[in-house]
């Protein structure tokens, strides 16, 4: 099998060509290239499909080789990866995921994509769509007890689920012990993305993630989404955010008027291989 390893912001996955190679089981091949010391080494894999109702398939797959709707790291990287394949010539494409189909417009330098800005569409806020167990219509910096601490969380579904969560030093967090029992809290029946957040300036937010499926990430596309809308909600920013992750930053901005998010970022190939096992 054929692949390409590809990273948006060091948020790495191996990336498959469907038109080429048939994947048996893509769930057990997740785990398996994931591997850091047996495998590839990535956050998961992602296969780029035919599609009957968009110009190309997304289908995502976590380290722990949970599928997941969405992933905005991953999309802009399936745009550079269709683009500079000579799969499309063309810049503005759409891509059919579980989260729905999602448009994207590529910026070309030297005859490849450089610069993908995504429309994430809506984000979603009703909690038994997120899934999030709450009695009210939104969940917004209401409490949660996680292991005997009382946090403030902020729920939003990007197509997949995603809280946030704000807290003055996310430096020293321990992340994986904290990650792990929000991701798995009762409140959560689909698992979650979990977000730690400081907010610099009414422009400027900082995060770490802690994905559902993969543990702590260098960045998180739908998560960053998910984050400048709690943040737009809460009224710490303004609509348009630069969002600061371990491995880079991503713009996002919230269009009321058409009622989506925006997202921008890079994307980048890593190198090529074949895959023998
Ligand atoms: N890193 C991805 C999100 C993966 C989400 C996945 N961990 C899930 O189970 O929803 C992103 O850039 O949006």
């Amino acid at each position: 099998m054929k692949f390409t390893k590809m990273q948006g912001l060091g948020n790495d996955y191996v990336y498959v060509n469907g038109f080429e190679e048939k994947i048996e089981n893509p769930s057990e091949l997740a785990v398996k290239v994931s591997d850091r010391h047996f495998g590839i080494g990535s956050d998961g894999l992602i296969l780029i499909n035919p599609s009957k109702v968009a110009d190309f398939e997304m289908e995502m797959y976590n380290a722990d080789g949970s599928r997941s709707e969405m992933c905005g790291n991953g999309i802009r990287c399936v745009a550079k990866y269709v683009y500079d394949y000579g799969l499309t010539d063309k810049t503005q494409i759409s891509v059919e995921t579980l989260g729905g189909i999602k448009y994207l417009d590529l910026t070309i330098d030297n005859g490849k994509a450089v610069r993908i800005k995504v429309d994430m569409g809506k984000p979603i806020l009703e909690p038994a769509k997120i899934p999030v167990v709450s009695e009210g219509d939104i969940v917004l910096d209401e409490p949660i007890l996680v292991d005997g601490t009382e946090y403030r969380m902020t729920a939003v579904s990007m197509g997949n689920p995603h809280t946030v969560v704000y807290m003055d030093d996310i430096e020293h967090l321990e992340i994986e012990k904290t990650g792990p029992k929000f991701e798995n809290h009762e409140r959560f029946p689909n698992r979650v993305n979990a977000e730690f957040v400081k907010v610099l300036d009414r422009h400027t937010v900082q995060m770490r993630v802690w994905e559902r499926g993969s543990g702590e990430t260098l960045a998180c596309g739908t998560g960053a989404c998910a984050v400048a809308v709690a943040c737009i909600l809460n009224g710490l920013t303004e609509d348009k955010v630069t969002v600061k992750l371990l491995g880079g930053d991503l713009l996002i901005e919230w269009d009321k008027e058409k009622d989506t998010v925006y997202m921008t970022g890079p994307a980048e190939v890593v190198f090529e291989g074949e895959w023998n096992q």
